[in-house]
């Protein structure tokens, strides 16, 4: 039939092929020799890595081709060439194709050479096979994936010149086809890391269902990464959807188009299991915040919102700045032959942040010393975090008659009135955030200068997440951790990650030993300066 076909192309052409019978020949084993895996390829990446570099194969061959009938023709003077027996010119074809091949892997050895330079100087580690090389610009996402222009015009707008190095990696993974299991420091652009390759594997907008899940652990992160998406998508007309308890109670989902789908696991197996939602469309499911979406309490209803996404060429990606190893074995369960990208160092806390621990004895000495750094140096915005809600409330009872503008935030609150909080930090309003650990993740508020641990974490992830609020995009901040006698047998684990980011730890702290950390929620006494019996 193929056969026909080309006889039909070339009809009314005198085409000898016992002539060129030996060029049939190569094409023929060219043809077999693609389906075969011994084949070399330039670049042993994924789909469009590979398709990347094919133009630089093809000119390649190009001027190999060239040069070739140059080089004949300069040697045997015109058309000696033809005077060449049968088997001769086999032996010259068979020649060609092996300095080619030859050429290629070449070619494809020095590639790798180059990218795992380029990977070293930005501290990108990764694992895998057929990794597509990183990004050296945001520039490349044209030349080489045919990105948009609205995107491009996007990334400018926000005044973002280079790929951060989580980007130069995970984009390309992302782009291929391939899945990730990334994990990069607090504040090192992870979200347009995943939003960018999403919005341009999606092309343009549709009313065929949801095509892109993204699941956060908290409503805050997932509006923050609604509004994020939005600034990319600017200028393309993407549905793009923050699933909220309003809208799920309201609306029949499946008449409303939406491209991406934004919010947490909670709300998005309730509006599945109602039969509200279909997501056995959804190409792309990200888990940012992994680690934490793995978590107890948490972990089955991402099991079922994994589950819902039946689509089976669906890629799904992880992310995190903290990726325990339990949880990298658990992602491995759900996920088919990833790329792993590690920048810097794992669990490690942002090197752009000056981590200082602080004795204050007793809970009392925590509100005096507090009292006293908000007197002495109050330089906002700043944010405190404690243990519990509970605390939240007594600690913002406490300090907001202090002559400062403090908020507070707990996931008691009404949905309003945390947003209104996130709303006036983030707008500057409020000087003092007093917060729970539901913002500890994910939430990028400009130029927080300070973090104040008035409670310890209660792991050492919690502290990673905690402190990179501040110090972010390259910025500079400042993290406090005040604690107590109940804190120290909990401070070596704390003390690692200080040292590990570049931060001084007095030596009598590395010498205590080190405690196998399970969540530290010590009871604490209540936060208040009224003597006891006048509380009663
Ligand atoms: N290429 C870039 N150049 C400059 N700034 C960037 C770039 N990419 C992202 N940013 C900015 O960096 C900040 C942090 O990004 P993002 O919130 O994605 O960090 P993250 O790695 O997800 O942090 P976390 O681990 O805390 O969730 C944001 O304000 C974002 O706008």
């Amino acid at each position: 039939m193929a056969e026909r076909d080309i006889s039909f192309l070339f009809s009314g052409t005198s085409f000898n092929r016992k002539k060129f019978s030996s060029v049939f020949d190569r094409f023929k084993e060219k043809k077999e020799s693609n389906g075969s895996k011994e084949e070399p390829k330039l670049i042993e990446n994924a789909d469009s890595g590979a398709a990347e570099e094919q133009p630089r194969t093809r000119n390649v061959n190009k001027k190999r081709k060239r040069k070739g009938k140059g080089t004949s023709s300069e040697s045997v003077e015109g058309f000696s060439v033809f005077k060449k027996s049968k088997s001769e010119m086999l032996s010259i074809d068979n020649q060609e194709a092996e300095d080619e091949i030859t050429q290629r892997k070449k070619e494809y050895r020095r590639q790798l050479e180059r990218d795992a330079i380029f990977r070293k100087k930005h501290n990108i580690h990764v694992s895998g096979g057929n990794i597509p090389s990183p990004l050296h610009s945001f520039m490349e996402l044209r030349s080489r994936y045919k990105c948009r222009s609205y995107i491009l015009r996007n990334l400018a707008e926000l005044g973002f010149e280079e790929p951060t190095p989580i980007q130069r990696q995970a984009i390309p993974v992302l782009l291929s086809g391939r899945e990730c299991l990334a994990s990069a420091p607090t504040g090192s652009g992870k979200t347009f890391a995943f939003i960018c390759p999403i919005l341009m594997k999606l092309k343009r907008a549709s009313k065929d269902g949801v095509r892109a899940v993204i699941l956060c652990p908290t409503r805050e992160l997932a509006a923050q990464t609604a509004r994020e998406c939005k600034k990319l998508a600017k200028g393309k007309k993407f549905y793009v959807k923050l699933l909220t308890k309003q809208l799920v109670k309201s609306a029949d989902l499946s008449k409303i188009p939406c491209d991406i789908l934004i919010s947490t696991p909670f709300r998005v197996q309730f509006a599945t299991r109602k039969k509200k939602l279909d997501l056995s469309k959804v190409e792309f499911l990200v888990l940012d915040e992994s680690d934490k979406l793995f978590e107890l309490g948490l972990v089955k209803q991402v099991d079922s919102v994994v589950k819902a996404c039946s689509n089976p060429s669906i890629v799904r990606s992880l992310f995190s700045a903290t990726l325990p190893d339990t949880v990298e074995e658990l992602a491995r369960t759900i996920m088919h032959d990833a790329i792993r990208v590690i920048i810097g160092r794992k669990n490690s806390a942002s090197e752009s942040i000056k981590q200082k621990l602080v004795f204050v004895g007793s809970e009392e000495g925590k509100l005096l010393a507090l009292r006293q750094t908000f007197e002495e140096s109050l330089n906002p915005p700043v944010l405190v975090f404690v243990q519990n809600k509970e605390r939240a409330k007594e600690l913002y009872n406490e300090v907001k008659f202090d002559n400062i503008r403090a908020d507070v935030i707990h996931s008691d609150l009404p949905e309003v009135q945390r947003e209104n909080a996130v709303d006036n930090f983030r707008a500057g309003k409020t000087w003092v955030l007093i917060a729970t650990d539901v913002i500890a993740r994910g939430m990028d508020f400009k130029g927080v200068n300070c973090v104040i641990n008035y409670d310890f974490p209660d792991s050492s992830a919690a502290y990673i997440h905690r402190i990179g609020r501040s110090g972010r995009a390259g910025r500079r901040g400042e993290a406090i951790t005040l604690y107590t006698e109940a804190d120290v047998p909990y401070l070596r684990n704390i003390a690692n990650v200080m040292a590990a980011s570049g931060c001084d730890v007095p030596a009598w702290i590395m010498s205590l030993r080190k405690l196998k950390w399970k969540k530290h929620r010590p009871q604490r006494e209540s936060i208040s300066t009224k003597p006891q019996n006048e509380e009663e």
